[in-house]
């Protein structure tokens, strides 16, 4: 199947309801010594939408994704999450406040198996003791069963069942990114942030993944922002874009406004500033 069949099919991008701004980025600027990542970027990203950031190598995106999830504390700006103003995010409030994201590279437990990585997407929703989750005993048996059981739900949904018990390590590549997704989408998130989903994929790895994202979105209600280097599908399935060259902003709109956008053609083209 095509990008755009897989569109029509789901009813994608042009027809999905965004709510109100949840995460608003104000005048972001981040600096690594004399390393200007980000300059005064500002974009906000609306409940239940799908937000791209693309750009050129180096442009800033990875950084801007840490930036939200708290991985880096920006020396400037300001992060309006679901109206609660703070100076930078703390990766742990990020994650118990509904942030959850995927790697560049697949950060997975490599020897463990599909199910037990997803697992481990729950430990924020754990609430018994390490004692008695030793025992299995008690309330923490019967969370344990909870959990196991959300768990094979997003395995059903990523249609994966087959290789529940297959340790990660021994799986190719599309699939542990597959399974990356899953363990992301195992914390139940607000917001899901996917740095490079599709890369390194074939053409029907891409298919499928581009299939789960907009099945996530819909099904979920879950808000994604994604960083892309593949244009086809970035055009496909995202609402809006935002376009960052050299930690700054060049554009931001629909697919439509970006592509006709002269400075991002020419940021893509490689003309000098
Ligand atoms: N931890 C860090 N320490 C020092 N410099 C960094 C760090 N992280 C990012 N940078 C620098 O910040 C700039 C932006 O990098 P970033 O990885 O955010 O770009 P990107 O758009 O994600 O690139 P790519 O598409 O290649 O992944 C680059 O110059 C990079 O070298």
């Amino acid at each position: 199947m095509q990008m755009n069949e897989i569109e029509a099919h789901l009813g994608a991008s042009a027809g999905r309801r965004t709510g109100p701004v949840i995460l608003d980025m104000k005048n972001i600027s981040l600096s690594f010594g004399g390393v200007r990542a980000l300059t005064d970027i500002s974009f906000n990203v609306k409940e239940h939408e799908i937000r791209a950031i693309i750009g050129p190598n180096g442009a800033g995106k990875s950084s801007m994704l840490n930036v939200i999830n708290g991985v880096y504390r920006p020396q400037q700006g300001e992060i309006i999450y679901r109206g609660e103003h703070r100076r930078n995010m703390d990766c742990y409030a990020a994650a118990k406040s509904g942030i959850a994201r995927t790697f560049q590279n697949i950060a997975l437990f490599k020897g463990m198996t599909v199910l037990d990585n997803i697992m481990t997407g729950r430990n924020l929703k754990m609430k018994s003791n390490f004692l008695l989750q030793a025992l299995y005993w008690g309330p923490a048996r019967r969370e344990e069963i909870e959990h196991r059981i959300k768990a094979e739900e997003i395995i059903d949904f990523l249609e994966i069942q087959a290789i529940r018990k297959t340790p990660v390590g021994r799986l190719p590549y599309g699939l542990q990114k597959r399974v990356e997704l899953g363990r992301a989408l195992a914390a139940e998130p607000e917001i899901l942030l996917l740095d490079e989903p599709m890369a390194g994929m074939n053409v029907e790895e891409k298919q499928d993944m581009c299939r789960f994202i907009l099945d996530v979105n819909d099904q979920f209600g879950t808000t994604i922002v994604l960083i892309e280097h593949d244009m086809g599908v970035v055009m496909d399935i995202s609402d809006r874009v935002v376009v960052l060259d050299y930690g700054k902003k060049i554009g931001d709109g629909t697919p439509d406004e970006v592509r006709t956008n002269q400075d991002v053609i020419n940021a893509y083209l490689g003309v000098e500033h």
